[in-house]
């Protein structure tokens, strides 16, 4: 952000020509909301204090009652000069009169806990009963880190200005957001090395497609008979020509169309007609789940990795894999795993899902509700998905839906970029309170979405 700030800065357009055009949008939103209703400002000591003199200044003009809160003057120059514009009153109270407020404490300058009276603040802020607004990030939010590192404050709405934050994304952060919206200031984004993820878009298949150019994939089988199911289940519907699972049991109740095959496993994963496999859910975590997955692993051929291949994998499967091939689609607790197994000692989950990436070349889905995409090309955030997904099962059909689009073209990222996109717009379809087999089922209508 700060290097796009520069960069438009160089080429002529000055700090306070970004502030009044951040501060401006702003207000347009602020006025939505507000819809003629009372609005207090409260604005810190820095540019983000600066783009809510700004907005004050801009609601004042178009007849709003407005006060500002400011338990300190501006520091910076532009913010001087924002301040300066605004004829309204000023206050350095506590007393938040209005039913809309809107906090310009801090935005991406915060570097330490709030405390004294910004914190006092925001605690009376987060017990009154009025409309929340953030400028930019909620005030005691790191923008990086998406830490919180003051009184929680649950707002209605949060306005990033002129490009999104990490923290937009991450927990515990995004949490407290409520919507969130992004107001353009004209800066230059491209070349990014993060990026919130595009919808993306599915073709129909080929004219001359048939079972085999669509993809067959393989979902091996373990020690569980449900999880892999499931994740046939969400597979069958994502785009594959072909599902099989290798699997031992006797899935009385496999749809007829899974082809479910039994025995000879070293001759069954040989088949080079196989575009894709998954291995993991439900594999177990004995000597025949290992040597399963290093079977596996060997034919070098796209692979996504979930549940217990994440704690059985380690250096020396990696060795005899492609690791360009793989993604592994971890929460937190197997992202965690996959830490301890690596030497990875990075605390946060965004640190931890680069890192992993840089020490294996593995396409990294780091899943929750803050899903992050780490791959070579760069790191992907996702909108928020539904919090139903909150239910057991919901992660293998998410295996199975990657795994399938994994088939289907072979790029690991791109496979994964696309299941999260079908995996919250099939929770969305599937209703509150679905069931893992109720959302493998709505794959089906979720991919009418995308073409
Ligand atoms: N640059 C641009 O072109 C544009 C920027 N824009 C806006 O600027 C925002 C970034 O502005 P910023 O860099 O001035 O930082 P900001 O978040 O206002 O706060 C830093 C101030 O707070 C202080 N401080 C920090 N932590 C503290 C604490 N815990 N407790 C107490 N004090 C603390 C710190 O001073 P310190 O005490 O560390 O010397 C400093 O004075 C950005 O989010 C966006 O809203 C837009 O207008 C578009 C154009
Ligand atoms: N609160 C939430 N909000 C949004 N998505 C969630 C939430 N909790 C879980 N999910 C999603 O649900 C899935 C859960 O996967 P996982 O933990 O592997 O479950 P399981 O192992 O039971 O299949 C992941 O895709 C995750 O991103
Ligand atoms: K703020």
């Amino acid at each position: 952000m700060r290097a796009a700030e520069q960069a438009a800065m160089a080429a002529g357009t000055s700090e306070w020509e970004l502030m009044r055009r951040a501060g401006e949008g702003a207000a347009q939103w602020v006025m939505r909301v507000a819809a003629g209703r009372s609005v207090t400002v409260l604005c810190g000591p820095g540019n983000n204090g600066g783009d809510g003199y700004v907005i004050a200044h801009a609601l004042r003009r178009k007849g709003y009652d407005v006060q500002v809160v400011a338990p300190v003057e501006p520091k910076s120059e532009t913010a001087l000069h924002a301040r300066a514009q605004f004829s309204g009153e000023v206050a350095s109270d506590n007393w938040l009169r209005n039913p809309v407020i809107v906090d310009c404490l801090f935005g991406y300058g915060l570097d330490r806990e709030v405390g004294g009276a910004f914190a006092k603040l925001l605690e009376t802020l987060s017990t009154s009963n009025c409309y929340k607004i953030a400028i930019d990030v909620p005030s005691a939010v790191h923008s990086d880190s998406g830490e919180v590192l003051g009184p929680f404050v649950q707002y209605d709405l949060t306005l990033a200005l002129g490009a999104w934050k990490r923290a937009h994304f991450l927990m515990p952060a995004m949490g407290s957001m409520g919507a969130r919206r992004l107001v353009r200031i004209g800066l230059e984004l491209a070349d990014m090395p993060a990026c919130l993820s595009a919808r993306p878009h599915f073709s129909a298949p080929d004219p001359d497609a048939h079972k085999y150019r669509r993809g067959l994939l393989a979902i091996v089988a373990g020690a569980m008979p449900g999880a892999p199911l499931l994740a046939a289940e969400g597979a069958m519907r994502a785009g594959a020509g072909y599902v099989k699972l290798l699997s031992e049991h006797s899935h009385p109740d496999a749809p007829a169309e899974l082809v479910i095959e039994q025995g000879r496993f070293a001759e069954r994963i040989a088949d080079d007609r196989i575009s894709a496999f998954l291995v993991g859910p439900g594999l177990g975590r004995d000597d025949s789940a290992r040597d399963r997955l290093e079977r596996v692993l060997a034919r070098k051929v796209p692979t996504v990795l979930d549940a217990d291949a994440l704690h059985l994998i380690d250096q020396t499967m990696l060795d005899r894999a492609d690791p360009a091939k793989l993604c592994v689609t971890p929460h937190e607790g197997e992202l965690a795993q996959l830490c301890a197994t690596f030497g990875i000692g990075a605390e946060q989950k965004l640190e931890r899902t680069r890192a992993l990436h840089e020490a294996t070349g593995l396409t990294v889905l780091a899943k929750g509700p803050d899903t992050v995409l780490q791959s070579d090309v760069m790191t992907s955030f996702f909108p928020l998905g539904s919090s139903w997904l909150s239910t057991a099962g919901t992660g293998d059909v998410l295996a199975g839906i990657a795994a399938s689009r994994l088939a289907t073209h072979g790029d690991p990222a791109r496979s994964c970029d696309e299941a999260v996109w079908l995996h919250h717009e099939a929770a969305r379809l599937a209703s509150p309170a679905f069931s893992a087999g109720d959302l493998a089922r709505a794959v089906k209508p979720a991919m009418a979405a995308f073409l």
